[in-house]
């Protein structure tokens, strides 16, 4: 079966909401231009075609002969040879008046001669070489049935360009010269004489700049601003502040609906011609700049009757519009309004506080602090998207004709143009068994000579079958052009991960906070890192340095190692190491049960304070309902990154699965989530207990089937096209999204923003945990290197009998970190005891004589 039957339909699906969107058969103005179902007609349209392409040839060989020959030709052609008569006059005539026998240079003879003339010299100049071009373009698609340019608008740009250019070249040409040219021609000449004696040379000029500049604000929106790196206030605004910041470009990615490409429907009928006028319009992507038109013809076209029912729409479109219909106003009975007293309610002491302080501010500390600016990223691509509609119609045409071949019929058949793949959606006519469509992946992946053909046999939720096809220009997308999006700006998600768009070009913005941890896998060198960076970098542009926090664990040593410089605004680590960044195992199994610690001790705070989660806990100490002399503390998020996990699950096993296990389970509530990656997905790394507790699992490219299985718990990964193409599995759903690009000196750059900014004094100290062999705990401390407030803690301690380290920050006047060193010191010394939870620790020396003495040994041994 061949796809020549088969016309498009234009049909934009869905509107903004994905409501579908109506245009009845009936409303379409009938665009065809041949007698329609005669073949005489069809041949009669490819023969004008033909003559018109010819015709432009001719044109174009006579005009540019006529730059040359002008001058030889002039008294042939010239008015007072009769002009156009003269095609007309024998020898014999031009004898007789006297003439000699003219002599034609052009090399489109007397027509070609007398053509040029016209056209270039008492017309328009050389804007007349404009007519070639409408010539072919209108040729071309009459003879080929292809669309180079619609024909409407090429007509209507190029009457605007040739009488511009004409006037333009006659207003500049008339400072040199009195006389008309053939670079204006006479229409350019005479008509700037007629307008300069109404308005003046100025005017004129003045006439021409203005309808330069109406058209490019008609047809290109064009905005007069200049580039924001120009401009210092731009940059350096941070990012979450409102559009008014924002430059062009980041305002035209701010209204991401313009970027979102409204499915394309085809519509299969075999008796019926293609109507060539028709199948390319329909065709036609959805870019920024014919978006806008699309919208408003559709407007125009979209005449509903004012309370039709759906049963009364004709074309059989089952869709409804709700309205809310107001009531007329004299409907309305308005019942009697009883006011009861407001009760006045003695304010809390909490109330009291937040009236006389404020509201605690956890970002006080660095008030100051500057969010990273777009301008640190890097546009990628154009934004736009290239699939053409050859490749469109082509793709379509050889699924049909797949499916033909095995005696499947379609009913329908309707693509959606992301920025690496189509979804071609297609509904098969009744009786044809989805199964038989599933087990033809291999030959249309065969007949469409691509690779990464995926199959959705059925669709979810949406009763088609889906077939993605990989497009033959995958378009990136820039980390920048997904930062940038009203979406992503105004999002109040707590923990928004932008990361990348989806098959319908719409920013997919995940909440890492609500997922609750993620699971990343694939293959080596299929974005993986890439990924991971983009979800760091969506999260420092949306967070206070305050608000969170990252643990990051990096065995492969370099992957994350640019994340350094902002140790001291965004990183945990555990008390006493040097680097934030974690690289060695074995500190990894401490930070992991360091972070189980850090868990449990929220949990108790979360406990105290009768909250159940970490927004809540939060909201209550901002109020100051909770007491810090009581252990409570803004709780900042904890994001567990770890770039490898294969390899730690290779050289620790079980000691890392519990602890990561553990904080899948638990700490969702306490604001700890966990970013997982691995490039070896097999089912000894992502075990059973790993996978329970990891909902949502992204997956880019693997290399078997198995390992996606594994992964997502279906197939599909291994059939992705790789850089940077990914599924997301959020429990039941399967998303298909190409990740946002963000290249290593766009992370450099981000971390040096921050990092160059003032910072706290250290990375957020960690718990401490003892390992087994006690490496890395509290007992590896120097009494040598305490703390010079050691002393008069332990005196505030076991004064106390209180061993708190909001006593000691409190009396003694210093930081939470500092505090718990100095407790962890007195631990290690012995003069408190370990732990425990949200109680203060047991202070082991009953008073102050027998510390003194204590203290005194101590001195001695140093
Ligand atoms: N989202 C993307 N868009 C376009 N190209 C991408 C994208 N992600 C990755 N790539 C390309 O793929 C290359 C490899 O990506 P990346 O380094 O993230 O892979 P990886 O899976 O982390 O590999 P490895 O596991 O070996 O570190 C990049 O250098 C880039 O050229």
């Amino acid at each position: 079966m061949s796809g020549k039957g088969n016309s498009f339909r234009k049909n934009i699906q869905h509107d903004t909401e994905g409501r579908p969107s109506l245009r009845k058969k009936s409303e379409r103005k009938p665009r065809s231009y041949a007698p329609s179902g005669s073949a005489l007609g069809s041949k009669l349209v490819k023969i004008i075609g033909l003559f018109l392409l010819i015709l432009s040839v001719y044109f174009l060989i006579a005009f540019i002969s006529y730059l040359f020959t002008w001058k030889e030709d002039q008294s042939y052609v010239s008015a007072a040879n009769g002009g156009w008569h003269t095609l007309f006059k024998t020898r014999e005539e031009f004898a007789l008046a006297g003439i000699e026998p003219p002599v034609i240079q052009n090399w489109m003879g007397k027509v070609g001669a007398l053509l040029a003339h016209q056209f270039i010299y008492k017309w328009f100049g050389i804007a007349s070489f404009i007519f070639v071009g409408i010539l072919f373009v209108i040729g071309y698609r009459l003879l080929f049935k292809v669309k180079i340019l619609s024909i409407w608008k090429t007509l209507g740009y190029s009457a605007f360009t040739i009488i511009f250019l004409s006037l333009t070249l006659g207003f500049i040409h008339g400072f040199i010269s009195n006389y008309p040219h053939f670079l204006e021609g006479e229409f350019g000449f005479w008509s700037n004489r007629l307008l300069a004696a109404q308005i003046g040379v100025p005017g004129v000029g003045g006439l021409l700049i203005f309808t330069l500049l109406a058209v490019l604000i008609v047809f290109f929106n064009f905005d007069f601003k200049f580039s924001s790196r120009s401009g210092q206030s731009a940059t350096s605004q941070p990012l979450g502040k409102g559009p008014a910041n924002l430059s062009r470009d980041e305002e035209r990615y701010l209204h991401e609906s313009e970027y979102r490409v409204d499915p394309v429907e085809f519509r299969l009928n075999k008796n019926k011609e293609l109507s060539e006028e028709e199948a390319p319009a329909t065709n036609q992507l959805k870019t920024p700049a014919n978006l806008n038109n699309d919208a408003e013809k559709l407007r125009q076209n979209l005449t509903i009757p004012p309370k039709s029912k759906p049963e009364e729409v004709k074309d059989g479109l089952d869709f409804s519009i709700e309205r809310s219909e107001e009531k007329p106003k004299n409907e309305l009975i308005t019942p009697p309004l009883t006011v009861s007293p407001i009760k006045e309610e003695k304010p809390s002491t909490a109330d009291e506080l937040v009236e006389k302080v404020g509201q605690y501010d956890p970002k006080l500390d660095l008030s100051s602090y500057q969010y990273p600016t777009l301008d640190l990223l890097r546009d990628y691509g154009s934004g736009k998207i290239t699939v053409n509609n050859h490749e469109l119609e082509a793709n379509k045409d050889k699924i049909v004709d797949t499916l033909g071949n095995y005696n499947i019929e379609i009913a329908k058949i309707k693509a959606t143009i992301g920025p690496t793949v189509t979804l071609y959606e297609i509904i098969p006519k009744p009786g044809v068994r989805i199964s038989k469509i599933k087990n033809l992946e291999d030959d249309i992946a065969l007949s469409l000579a691509a690779l990464g053909i995926r199959i959705i046999a059925p669709m979810p939720g949406k009763g088609t079958i889906g077939i993605e096809v990989p497009n033959s220009h995958p378009e990136m997308v820039s980390m920048r052009s997904v930062l940038a999006t009203e979406k992503f700006q105004h999002t109040d998600m707590d923990l928004p991960i932008a990361l990348g768009r989806t098959i319908s070009n719409e920013v997919y913005i995940a909440d890492l906070a609500k997922m609750p941890h993620l699971l990343v896998a694939g293959a080596t060198g299929q974005g993986k890192s890439v990924g991971i960076n983009a979800i760091l970098t969506s999260l420092l542009y949306k967070k206070h340095p305050a608000e969170l926090k990252f643990v990051l664990v990096d065995p492969k040593k370099v992957e994350l190692s640019l994340f350094k410089k902002i140790e001291r605004h965004f990183l945990a680590k555990l008390p006493g190491e040097e680097d934030a960044i974690i690289t060695d195992t074995k500190k990894v199994i401490n930070t992991l049960n360091s972070l189980c610690i850090e868990m449990d001790a929220r949990y108790d705070l979360l406990k105290n304070a009768q909250v159940r989660n970490l927004k809540e806990y939060n909201a209550k100490f901002i109020n100051r309902r909770l007491n810090p002399e009581e252990g409570h503390r803004y709780l900042p998020f904890i994001v567990l990154i770890v770039d490898e996990f294969a390899d730690l699950m290779m050289t620790a096993g079980k000691e890392v699965e519990t602890p990561i296990a553990r904080l899948a389970q638990l700490a969702r509530a306490v604001g700890i989530h966990l970013v997982i990656a691995t490039q070896r997905p097999s089912v000894n790394i992502i075990t059973g207990t790993i996978k329970a507790n990891f909902p949502a699992r992204l997956a880019f490219r693997v290399l078997s089937k198995v390992d996606s299985r594994t992964i997502l718990d279906s197939g599909g990964a291994d059939q992705l096209i790789g850089r940077g193409d990914m599924l997301l599995a959020t429990g039941s759903d399967l998303i298909r999204i190409q990740c946002a690009f963000v290249d290593t000196p766009e992370v450099e750059e981000i971390s040096d923003f921050i990092g160059g900014q003032r910072g706290y004094p250290s990375a957020l100290l960690l718990p401490e945990y003892v390992g087994e062999d006690g490496e890395g705990g509290i007992e590896d401390f120097d009494m040598r290197d305490r703390d010079p407030m050691f002393e008069d803690a332990a005196r505030l301690v076991v004064l106390h009998q209180q061993g708190s380290t909001s006593l000691i920050q409190r009396k003694l006047k210093l930081g939470y970190n500092r505090a718990g060193r100095i407790i962890d010191q007195l631990e290690a010394a012995g003069i408190v005891g370990p732990f425990e939870g949200s109680k203060a620790r047991e202070v082991l020396f009953p008073d102050e004589y027998s510390l003194e003495q204590f203290l005194d040994g101590l001195k001695k041994d140093a």
